[in-house]
């Protein structure tokens, strides 16, 4: 187990965001964590990566490295330096050229190496963003709504990469407003609304009649 989580809790204020939340994830698992806007998927994942702290509950994460996509990259439009600059300098450990070109190269990207990021489109500099998330070669991937600027034929091809990464060990925690994206078998399914409505394997919530992008039911 890399990740395990006990009655945790989360208020803001007096409003209670997240509440008793229990789940585990092993190495090599894909999890997808689904909800409504504002059911708390953003910070369960902020408790994971440490930006938050539970008011209650236990957090046992093993001692792994985190990539992480985040939901929102509004900050690459104002930045003067180019792709290769924000891929090369960002990171701590300074990826070497080859795996950024490998990247680049895989992602559709290269030609884009040395455009200033704020010439590029959305889905651009999306891709550039997963890139940098790929280059940390994390233990476990987290991926928060990270299709919402890319254009279908390459979410299609971005989740066939993914499935790839998870196939080769990679530990993917996916965050979705519903179930019609990177779904794939044998994956795990943590449903939230404040509180876990249910959490188990994509053919058991099948099994309880939800389909793909379906309403939630207690369990
Ligand atoms: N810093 C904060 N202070 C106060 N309330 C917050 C804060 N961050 C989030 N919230 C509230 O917590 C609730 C859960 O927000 P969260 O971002 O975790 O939801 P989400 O499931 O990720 O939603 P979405 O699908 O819209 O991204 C929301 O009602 C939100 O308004």
């Amino acid at each position: 187990m890399i990740i395990e989580a006990e009655h945790l809790k989360v208020e803001y204020g007096h409003s209670v965001v997240l509440s008793d939340i229990n789940f585990y994830v092993n190495k090599g698992d894909y999890l997808n964590i689904i909800g409504p806007n504002g059911s708390g998927k953003t910070t369960l994942i902020k408790l994971l990566t440490n930006l938050q702290k539970p008011s209650q509950g236990k957090l046992n994460i093993a001692p792994v490295v985190f990539g992480y996509l985040p939901q929102h990259l509004s900050q690459s439009a104002q930045l003067p330096a180019n792709v290769y600059e924000v891929l090369k300098f960002s990171n701590a450990k300074k990826p070497a050229d080859e795996a950024i070109k490998k990247l680049l190269s895989d992602m559709g990207m290269l030609e884009l190496m040395y455009h200033p990021m704020r010439k590029l489109s959305g889905g651009e500099q999306q891709r550039v963003y997963i890139i940098r998330a790929l280059l940390s070669n994390p233990d476990v991937l987290i991926l928060d709504e990270p299709t919402s600027a890319l254009d279908p034929e390459f979410r299609k091809f971005f989740y066939a990469y993914i499935e790839k990464l998870n196939d080769n060990g990679m530990t993917i925690i996916h965050v979705t407003h519903d179930l019609s994206d990177g779904l794939r078998h044998g994956s795990r399914i943590l449903e939230l609304d404040q509180v876990v409505k249910f959490f188990g394997t994509f053919e058991q919530y099948q099994l309880l009649g939800h389909k793909k992008g379906g309403h939630h039911h207690h369990v």
